[in-house]
């Protein structure tokens, strides 16, 4: 992120910041949209960007959402605005009353995760075989009155491991603002410079509240067979992407454990120096998207699947979230742990990399426990959300 703190708000929004990313890697607000880039695929992101920034000065960023599938349109803007301070913090507001619907309920994703371990034991060993899927689900939140966006992403930003963030979608059918919110602890590629970073996660388990059980449960992940497979092929698919455009690429730490507020996860982080320092932020992200960790692998037998399995269409979740500036410096998170927000409704999302020996019950209570940072944040009760 940018040394500087700016704040931007989309032209839907009455008043108030509209985009923002509050992480330890710094802090991005903007008021306020002067521009949209030109929307199009993945493929042509870092041209369009490219293009874009250089008309629009050495002062300008681009900041916005891309989709899960990389061959739908992306959303950025670049921000009327930089304001040199972080959002105040919320009001207290009286809790709100929720109206919960799964799309999928745990029985019915646990039968999805037993589909896909029927396709990857019979396709075992081929060429060309699936060797993983991360299938997600959905929780349709409704309250009684509006969410307040700004409010959401102050509790969503008290993750130290987790960069909230607030990002402007396409207005949803009717004209109604549409956001995605989100505290994502997963960094996709930053670059400064001829320096690169990402931080890739897979390899999961819920935090417990006991001192001794949360102890265990990160030892357990730790020595698990099955997560570490899980881990490996995400760190493996990077480390092969980014390799060609490297002078020097690594993970000196290996694979460790990171913790956020309600998950252990795997993480391996990497870095690295690029061959060409003009090789923009924006492009390392198309280049990298969608990686294992959301997606598959091979890459387009599991998006496939994914689009046959999953009832609903991820939309921006899963996609990636973040901004580039002029010189080509930026950041790109993986967008997980986040909702779609307009007005009184917060459509949640939640995933699980399933590999040979997944348990599909304990993938669903897997999911189950990573909108634990949404839910808190909106303020719903884990036991009210079960199912
Ligand atoms: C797809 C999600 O998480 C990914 C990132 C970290 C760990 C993951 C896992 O252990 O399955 C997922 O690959 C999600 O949170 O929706």
């Amino acid at each position: 992120m940018p040394a500087a703190v700016m704040t931007a708000g989309a032209a839907a929004v009455a008043a108030g910041p509209a985009l923002a990313f509050l992480g330890a890697g710094g802090t991005l607000v903007g008021h306020g949209v002067a521009a949209l880039l030109p929307r199009g695929p993945a493929a042509t992101l870092g041209a369009r960007a490219a293009a874009f920034l250089r008309e629009a000065g050495a002062n300008a960023v681009l900041a916005g959402a891309l989709p899960f599938a990389p061959d739908a349109d992306d959303f950025l803007v670049q921000p009327r605005r930089l304001a040199p301070a972080a959002p105040e913090a919320a009001p207290v507001a009286a809790p709100m009353r929720w109206r919960l619907r799964h799309q999928p309920d745990a029985a019915g994703y646990a039968a999805a995760v037993r589909k896909a371990l029927h396709i990857m034991d019979a396709e075992a060993g081929q060429p060309g075989g699936l060797a993983k899927i991360v299938l997600a689900r959905s929780l349709l939140a409704t309250a009684d009155r509006a969410i307040d966006p700004m409010a959401l992403l102050r509790r969503l930003a008290t993750d130290p491991a987790a960069t909230g963030f607030l990002v402007p979608l396409p207005a949803a059918e009717g004209g109604a603002a549409r956001w995605l919110a989100g505290a994502t602890p997963e960094l996709l590629v930053e670059k400064r410079g001829a320096r690169i970073r990402s931080h890739p996660l897979a390899g999961s388990a819920a935090r417990q509240a006991d001192a001794a059980a949360d102890a265990a449960a990160a030892s357990a992940l730790s020595r698990s067979d099955k997560d570490r497979r899980e881990h490996a092929i995400v760190a493996d698919c990077i480390l092969d992407t980014l390799a060609p455009f490297c002078r020097s690429l690594s993970a000196p730490q290996g694979t460790t454990l990171m913790r956020t507020h309600s998950m252990w996860h795997l993480g391996t982080a990497i870095e690295g120096e690029l061959k060409d320092p003009d090789l923009s932020a924006a492009a390392l992200a198309a280049l990298l998207h969608p990686t294992p960790a959301v997606c598959g692998l091979p890459r387009a037998r599991a998006a496939r699947l994914i689009g046959e399995i999953e009832p609903m269409d991820r939309g921006f979740y899963a996609g990636a979230v973040g901004w580039c500036d002029a010189a080509g410096d930026g950041a790109w998170h993986v967008a997980i742990r986040c909702a779609e927000i307009s007005g009184a409704s917060a459509r949640l999302y939640a995933g699980a990399g399933i590999v040979p020996g997944s348990d599909p019950v304990a993938e669903a209570a897997e999911t189950g426990a990573k909108y634990g940072a949404l839910l808190a944040a909106l303020g719903i009760a884990l036991d009210e959300s079960r199912a």
